[in-house]
């Protein structure tokens, strides 16, 4: 395996105490159990022996790749609403950067690889069902096109590790990411007081993510960072929902400055939809189910909003009154947002109300759609794909979504206004196909699914996870060579909690 000379380019941009060298422990057995080849061709690196021992070696922290500058990131949070003042890369490191195809830099980063000066007492390792189902769930959400870290490679250690339910083989996850910034970075100054330390933070973000905003003087560019970072957030959160995605913990250490889906902890696709759903064996009371994240987002914003508010003005009222303002905008940006994505799903044009037709806006429409949904507990994803199964006005089609809400009275006008905005809009039915194929997925990862994978893996065999990981490449085309991935769970297969399995 030949892998392009890794540069780590945090040491010259954060201040001394953003960072700590750090090695990882050398792994016991080191085997490699899953190889991501595409996106190893994606950063150059030569796929030519993928499975050989020096990779397994190499993806378990037991070599390094020449370039390797090893440190574990100081961050702090909060978590479920508490500050922490002080967390940071308890289990992992980051090795360094490698560019792609396309020039864009990506932090290779291996999770699980043994303590850390951040380790807070624990043992800085990974288990492999939480390894796997990262690799498993961040690859769909790649292939869904949503903003996600990556996974390059699974490997086991050969050690132990304890966790709640019993001994589990010791793993490591080698993830890739646009960086590892969160929110929680730039608490980790602010709690110390360190402007000068905020400043550098937050003109290390600017650089590497929004390298636009640099022409801008201070304190603009900052005031700038905030409402990008805003955007982006509120863009990542509707692409949430539009899967029906429930992260489980939107602490402020996991949100990225890049606007990538970070930490895939207790998270879960939802299958029966319910608004308030909520899967996070660790989130007792729904904080973050999965109509919560747009407000939990703009509650996460607050918080980096403080940190950047004496970089703003010196003036803190002034400064308060401008971080107000953007975090203001967020409900409009988020609406506005939200409304496009629902629009996308029905395979209408726009949101704007249209004159010419006198039934519910599309937002509306959206909205009626989604309590029917609700009120029957329908299959989230497939209720989406049905709507594809024939036009809105077809009776074949009429009856067919009649029986699917248990006759409910209010799906006969809902179809008629959809079908009314249809032709207002002067969508054909292929076109309406086309843009519904687009935003709605036929399959997502879920969760008996990955569970079923991740036990046939403690047992040993890896082929139901390749399988999975295989059929979630392409998620916007029914599955044929896994039709059973299309189906919600059964009343016997509901996995109706996650966990951290930290
Ligand atoms: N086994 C462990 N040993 C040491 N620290 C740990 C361990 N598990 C979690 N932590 C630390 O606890 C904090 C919260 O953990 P959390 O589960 O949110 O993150 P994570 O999954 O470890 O990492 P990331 O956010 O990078 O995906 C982090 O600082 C993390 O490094
Ligand atoms: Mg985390």
């Amino acid at each position: 395996m030949e892998i392009p000379t890794l540069e780590n380019r945090y040491p010259a941009h954060l201040p001394a105490d953003g960072f700590r060298r750090c090695e990882p422990v050398a792994a016991a057995d080191p085997e490699l159990l899953l190889w991501n080849r595409d996106l190893a061709a994606e950063l150059g690196i030569d796929n030519e022996s993928p499975d050989s021992q020096r990779t397994a070696r190499l993806w378990t922290g037991t070599e390094l790749p020449e370039g390797t500058v090893p440190i574990a990131l100081a961050y702090a949070g909060h978590q479920f609403g508490q500050p922490v003042p002080q967390l940071g890369d308890g289990r992992a490191v980051v090795l360094g950067q490698l560019t792609d195809r396309s020039g864009r830099r990506h932090d290779l980063q291996l999770k699980g690889s043994g303590p850390t000066p951040f380790s807070r007492g624990g043992d800085g390792r990974a288990a492999l069902g939480p390894v796997l189902r990262e690799f498993v769930v961040s690859e769909a959400m790649h292939a869904l096109g949503i903003p996600t870290t990556r996974a390059l490679a699974a490997t086991t250690t050969g050690e132990t590790v304890h966790r709640q339910f019993g001994p589990e083989p010791g793993a490591v996850l080698t993830r890739v990411a646009a960086s590892h910034l969160r929110f929680g970075s730039f608490e980790y100054y602010a709690h110390r007081g360190d402007t000068a330390g905020l400043r550098c933070q937050a003109d290390t973000t600017i650089e590497w993510h929004f390298p636009a905003l640099r022409a801008q003087p201070a304190p603009m560019r900052y005031l700038a960072l905030l409402r990008a970072v805003m955007e982006r957030t509120a863009t990542l959160v509707n692409e949430w929902l539009r899967v029906g995605f429930i992260h489980g913990v939107m602490n402020t250490d996991n949100m990225t400055l890049s606007g990538e889906t970070l930490d895939y902890g207790p998270c879960a696709f939802m299958d029966h939809f319910r608004p308030d759903r909520v899967y996070s064996s660790v989130d007792r009371h729904g904080r973050y189910a999965w109509n919560q994240q747009p407000r939990m987002a703009h509650w996460n914003l607050a918080r980096l909003a403080e940190c950047l508010l004496p970089l703003l003005d010196e003036d803190d009222n002034a400064a308060v009154d401008a971080a107000e303002a953007v975090l203001g905008e967020y409900p409009d940006r988020f609406a506005i947002g939200h409304d496009h994505m629902l629009a996308r799903k029905l395979g209408l044009a726009a949101t704007e109300d249209d004159p010419r037709c006198a039934g519910s806006t599309v937002s509306e429409l959206g909205e009626r759609l989604l309590a029917l949904m609700a009120r029957h507990e329908v299959d989230f994803t497939n209720t989406w794909r049905l709507l594809m199964q024939g036009p809105p006005d077809n009776r074949e089609q009429v009856e067919r979504l009649r029986e699917w809400f248990d006759h409910d009275e209010g799906v006969e006008d809902w179809l008629a206004d959809y079908a009314g905005r249809l032709r207002a809009q002067g969508i054909e039915e292929t076109a309406r196909i086309r843009r519904m194929t687009a935003a709605n997925p036929a399959v997502i990862p879920r969760n008996h699914r990955v569970e079923m994978a991740l036990e046939a893996a403690r047992g040993g065999d890896l082929a139901p996870t390749r399988r999975l990981i295989d059929a979630l490449q392409t998620p916007y085309q029914s599955p044929e060579g896994f039709p059973e991935l299309a189906l919600p769970p059964g009343p016997r297969e509901i996995v109706p909690a996650t966990f951290c399995g930290t």
